[in-house]
């Protein structure tokens, strides 16, 4: 795809573009037409913050934050940033954004070396690799300490993407059973990497010998597995963590060290790089550290290098359909036509990727005539239904592709009448294992003025603004679940802000939503399923 609105062919053959390249990495062949790219290696934050008005793209590894002040001090010139690698979250993206900076990763270039480093520190941990070096180092011979084998234990996977795909691989080569956590992907990837899908986090944790994490740093995976989830494990499990510091609590993994209730870890990345002298896990013991060397061979780096470099290049000359993480990507006129829907299409998907993650095929029906051509409007809604489970941000750029890298099947329906109004956008997903019973959700919506309106959720009819929080609750068709259920959010100060009632025969299930102001604890939920007049109760945040 090309957006036109980078930079303009005359500008790009008059002027050279300027690239600064401050952290390291082997950036290959500096000598590009119509380019001046600098290499500096391990540039000081001070020099980057003062050279970078100069540049139109800035490329980093991790070790470079380009946070409000970074990009404060680059001024108006800089338009592209490229991370040199998969994890953006040294990136504030939402600054970016606003400042209409495109941000573009190479995430296919590192990732065997992450899962390579990744069983070195299994292997590592599970024969006690940096307690023996320490102790020969030191004088001492010491040879009673026993390790364990991997051979026919089984190793849980939290975060089944790139990098945990290759890990399965190579544990299965070590004759490791793989048992894996990663609601976002679909059955058809676990069968095609003969890796046991594990339905919760928990079930994941009571069943396994050995845990590796790889998942992206985010709001959901931070801190998921903590004192709780370590206490889960079997004893003398050994945990890994190779994606990013505090995924892995660091104080509950130093305690679970201590204990003795891990036999041993492994860690390659720390919440603040580099750690402090006093960092707790320079004196756990069993625990083997790593300075964030997952992407460091030679290897990685080469293919780095010419990744990043390849797609900053061609997003100065408009062409953003690599690597893009939070690309805005249509012309004016198809937002001002399309606005309101492409708005309503991301959070119809958002919505079913609450219901229904990891489904296999999405299809959208489209009833009535849109302004314009809605095909945005399918990209807009797998934007919503993949965020929130990938580092590359799923946008209107690479939406599509990211769907079919995930193996999620799309299909397209239009049909002339649209009988309640005027157009109506219907989402529908199926998940479920190959052989086994198949499951769909589907959710509706319209759009009045430029605000979008749930219209169908499931089999019912409502009508609400899809905003906030939404309880979807079912119940039998009687009187009184909706007066119990408000009185139970009224003690809880909850607001109620709006409310939609929908049966699908007098007498029969009845289904209400409620759009709560506020979210509600998992607590809150529970106690609303105990009311003898609720069936089943569902949150999802819009
Ligand atoms: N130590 C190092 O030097 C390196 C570390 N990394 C880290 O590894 C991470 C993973 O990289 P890739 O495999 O390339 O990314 P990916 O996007 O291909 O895979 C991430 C997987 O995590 C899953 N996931 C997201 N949220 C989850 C949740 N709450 N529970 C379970 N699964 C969840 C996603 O569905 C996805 O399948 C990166 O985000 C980066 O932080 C990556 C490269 C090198
Ligand atoms: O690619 C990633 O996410 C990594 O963690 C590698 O980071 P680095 O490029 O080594 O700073």
């Amino acid at each position: 795809m090309t957006v036109p609105v980078l930079t303009s062919p005359d500008q790009v053959a008059s002027t050279p573009l300027r690239v600064l390249i401050c952290d390291e990495m082997n950036p290959g062949d500096l000598h590009h037409e119509g380019f001046e790219i600098d290499y500096e290696g391990n540039l000081p934050r001070e020099e980057t913050l003062r050279r970078l008005p100069e540049y139109d793209a800035l490329i980093t590894r991790s070790r470079t934050k380009v946070d409000r002040e970074l990009l404060a001090a680059a001024g108006e010139r800089l338009r592209v940033i490229g991370r040199g690698g998969v994890g953006v979250d040294n990136i504030d993206l939402e600054a970016c954004s606003r400042r209409g900076i495109l941000v573009l990763n190479a995430p296919e270039s590192n990732n065997v070396s992450a899962a390579e480093l990744a069983i070195m520190h299994l292997l590592a941990a599970a024969r006690g690799l940096t307690r023996s070096d320490r102790k020969t180092r030191a004088g001492e011979w010491d040879r009673k300490f026993l390790g364990v084998e991997l051979k026919d234990k089984t190793l849980g996977i939290v975060g089944l993407g790139r990098i945990g795909s290759i890990v399965a691989d190579r544990a299965q080569g070590l004759r490791l059973k793989v048992v894996a956590f990663d609601p976002y992907v679909p059955e058809n990837k676990f069968e095609r990497l003969g890796v046991e899908r594990a339905a919760s986090l928990d079930e994941l944790l009571t069943q396994v010998d050995f845990l590796t994490v790889h998942t992206p740093l985010t709001g959901e995976t931070q801190g998921m597995i903590g004192t709780r989830e370590l206490a889960l494990l079997r004893p003398g499990s050994i945990v890994v963590n190779a994606a990013r510091g505090g995924i892995v609590e660091e104080a509950a993994l130093v305690e679970a060290l201590k204990s003795g209730h891990l036999f041993g870890a492994g860690v390659d990345v720390f919440v603040e790089e580099p750690p402090t002298p006093d960092h707790p896990f320079l004196g756990a013991p069993n625990l083997g550290i790593t300075a964030h060397l997952g992407a460091n061979t030679f290897e990685a780096q080469e293919r780095v290098g010419a990744e990043i470099v390849g797609r900053v290049l061609a997003a100065l000359h408009g062409d953003v359909s690599r690597g893009a993480v939070n690309a805005p990507a249509l012309d004016a006129r198809t937002l001002e036509l399309l606005g309101g829907h492409l708005d309503l299409g991301e959070k119809l998907g958002r919505i079913l990727a609450q219901l229904l993650p990891g489904a296999h095929d999405l299809e959208v029906t489209f009833r009535g005539e849109f302004a314009a051509d809605p095909a945005p409007i399918v990209t807009a809604a797998l934007v919503g239904y993949l965020s929130g489970s990938t580092d590359e941000r799923p946008n209107m750029i690479n939406a599509r592709a990211l769907a079919k890298e995930r193996g999620l099947n799309l299909a397209v329906r239009e049909e002339q009448d649209s009988p309640d109004y005027q157009t109506e956008v219907v989402v529908k997903v199926t998940g479920g294992a190959q052989g086994e019973k198949q499951r769909t959700r589907t959710v509706g919506g319209t759009v009045f003025g430029r605000s979008p309106r749930l219209t169908r959720l499931r089999d019912y009819r409502v009508e609400l603004a899809p905003e906030g929080f939404i309880l979807i609750a079912s119940n039998q068709d009687r009187p009184g679940a909706v007066a119990k259920l408000s009185n139970l959010l009224g003690t809880w100060g909850i607001n109620i802000a709006g409310m939609a009632l929908g049966r699908a025969q007098k007498g029969g299930q009845a289904l209400f939503t409620l759009t709560l102001d506020d979210g509600l604890t998992p607590e809150q939920l529970q106690a609303i399923r105990d009311l003898d007049v609720i069936d089943s109760a569902f949150l999802v945040r819009v």
